[in-house]
């Protein structure tokens, strides 16, 4: 994937099982949002393929790979301002999840509850801050039915009680079967879900594999682990 001149992603080679937790690091600019881009369809890989399920789906429009399954929450949340959280977390039901009246009600009002977002069903979304924001953003990707959940740093800006909450939700889903590939620069909340970690830097996975393994690589520490350290 380039802009213009820029070369974003180079020769990335990513592939995730059914029911797989896998987790994105590297440094800022490193190409995971836009590998995220690549993945749910918003940006088309130039050249490169896409595959889902076995098959190609990389002229898949996002809308289309929504109702095939994959999901998808935002780094920087954008709901419906105007519309309470449920019914933001029906409108995913209803035109993500292919869901029809009392069906995408039941499923939001399920999905409300797993986020722990059920008292607050009736608040405006613009009303929100940003823990539940960031809930409504997940309650919103989970309604759609995924397979895969592509998640980018949903942990960012949360106390750790909050963060400890947020793992326990994505470990639910993850027993559920449904797969997750999650960007987060909280390394410490990630491996508590994910058994593998990618490492990218300038647009190249520079690592791959058991979350303790890449941790310790000094092409890993070197370009990621170093830097935020100090
Ligand atoms: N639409 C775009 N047009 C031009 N350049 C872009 C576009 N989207 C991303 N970039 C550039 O691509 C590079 C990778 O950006 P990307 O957002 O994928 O990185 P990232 O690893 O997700 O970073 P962060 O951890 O800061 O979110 C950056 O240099 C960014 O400025």
């Amino acid at each position: 994937m380039r802009f213009g001149d820029l070369q974003v992603l180079e020769r990335v080679d990513f592939a995730v099982q059914n029911g797989a937790a896998v987790g994105i690091v590297g440094p800022n600019g490193a190409g995971k949002t836009t590998l995220l881009n690549v993945l749910s369809g918003a940006i088309r890989p130039q050249p490169g393929t896409v595959s889902f399920q076995g098959r190609d789906v990389t002229r898949t429009r996002p809308d289309q790979r929504c109702r095939m399954g994959v999901g998808r929450a935002f780094q920087v949340p954008r709901p419906f301002g105007g519309m309470t959280v449920l019914e933001n977390v029906v409108v995913a039901a209803s035109y993500g999840g292919g869901l029809k009246g009392a069906r995408a009600h039941r499923r939001a009002a399920d999905v409300l509850d797993e986020c722990g977002l059920a008292e607050i069903a009736n608040r405006r979304a613009e009303s929100l801050g940003l823990l539940h924001r960031k809930r409504l953003e997940l309650a919103r990707c989970l309604a759609t039915g995924p397979k895969v959940v592509l998640l980018d740093e949903i942990g960012a800006g949360l106390t750790d009680a909050e963060a400890a909450d947020l793992v326990a939700a994505i470990r639910h889903i993850r027993s559920s079967g449904t797969a997750i590939v999650w960007i987060e620069h909280i390394v410490h909340i990630l491996v508590q879900v994910v058994d593998r970690l990618v490492c990218m830097d300038t647009g190249r996975v520079i690592a791959d594999g058991p979350p303790a393994e890449v941790l310790k690589d000094a092409v890993v520490i070197d370009a990621y682990l170093g830097k935020a350290a100090t």
